[in-house]
């Protein structure tokens, strides 16, 4: 956390994802005076005022409470809002960036397009995240290209690591793939859960029990996929007795197609990861 000591860090935007990463900060030690938010919503402002940390309204127009205020203090700023709102929103700052490390956590929208809405402005990293970030458990893909210094690609990694496991890509294109793998995946994880819960529930079994034993069998199974050493596949022989109840299950999931079905689901967010950045670039 040392590149982060002293460091004043501002988001723009304080929904769900900046949520989660500022909790990932403030569990790093991070003090919640070094951070700033620009948020519109008085719900979220009271929110984080209650833990301490500076909150500024992004339509005020006062001298300390304005957007220009959270970016021209700030030694990194996080945009966090919807890239589809990203050009009107950096609009109101954009001309006081001068030294400043920027990291966008949206979605699709590349660095080029971003730094056009930044009126040319170059020091942008881009960071595909997810929201176990809320318990330091997040995943996050990063990318910079050539022009951004080793100081500022380390500042970007450490900030994001904050949340849990950071992993550089070459590649711009290949953040397309760590959404579909990460940064949308929580989603596919909690969908299974609460399919099984369902399923559970109509075998018999009490809801909140149903619920309890396939979220402690979903942890323990992504431990174990973490720690063993061993590969999923060599993992789930060992959980399947030949001709026995996991055999069933696995050969009634393969029936259906489940390789198939998560491959084209990923596609499907792939895809539209891409046209998100081809509708911005527009
Ligand atoms: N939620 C997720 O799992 C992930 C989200 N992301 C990216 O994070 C970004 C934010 O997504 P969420 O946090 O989920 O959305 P969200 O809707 O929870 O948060 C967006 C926030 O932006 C605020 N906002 C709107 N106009 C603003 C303005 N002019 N100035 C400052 N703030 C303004 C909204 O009030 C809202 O609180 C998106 O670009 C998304 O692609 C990336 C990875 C994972
Ligand atoms: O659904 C979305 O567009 C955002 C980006 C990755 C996760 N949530």
């Amino acid at each position: 956390m040392s590149e982060l000591k002293g460091k004043k860090i501002s988001f723009i935007g304080g929904g769900n994802m900046a949520q989660a990463l500022i909790s990932g900060l403030l569990a790093r030690g991070i003090k919640p005076n070094d951070i700033t938010v620009a948020d519109p919503s008085q719900d979220i402002r009271d929110a984080l005022k209650s833990q301490k940390i500076n909150t500024v309204d992004p339509t005020g127009t006062t001298d300390t409470n304005n957007p220009q205020i959270a970016a021209k203090t700030a030694d990194v700023i996080v945009l966090a809002v919807k890239p589809q709102v990203m050009d009107k929103v950096v609009a109101d700052f954009a001309d006081v960036l001068d030294r400043q490390l920027v990291i966008s956590v949206a979605a699709g929208l590349s660095t080029d397009s971003l730094s056009k809405m930044l009126g040319g402005y170059q020091n942008i990293v881009r960071a595909m995240p997810n929201t176990p970030a809320m318990i330091q458990k997040g995943a996050t893909g990063l990318y910079a290209n050539d022009s951004i210094s080793e100081t500022d690609k380390q500042l970007a990694a450490t900030l994001m690591a904050a949340s849990g496991l950071v992993s550089w890509v070459e590649q711009e294109e290949q953040l397309h793939a760590v959404t579909a793998v990460s940064g949308s995946a929580p989603a596919y994880f909690f969908y299974m859960i609460e399919s099984m819960i369902e399923a559970g529930v109509e075998q018999g079994l009490d809801r909140k029990q149903a619920a309890a034993l396939a979220m402690q069998t979903a942890l323990g199974a992504a431990q174990m996929a973490i720690t063993s050493g061993e590969a999923p596949a060599e993992l789930r022989r060992k959980v399947t007795s030949p001709n026995g109840t996991t055999q069933a299950a696995i050969e009634s999931l393969q029936q259906d197609d489940f390789a198939g079905i998560i491959k084209k689901a990923m596609q499907a967010c792939y895809t539209r990861s891409e046209q998100i950045s081809q509708e911005l670039a527009d």
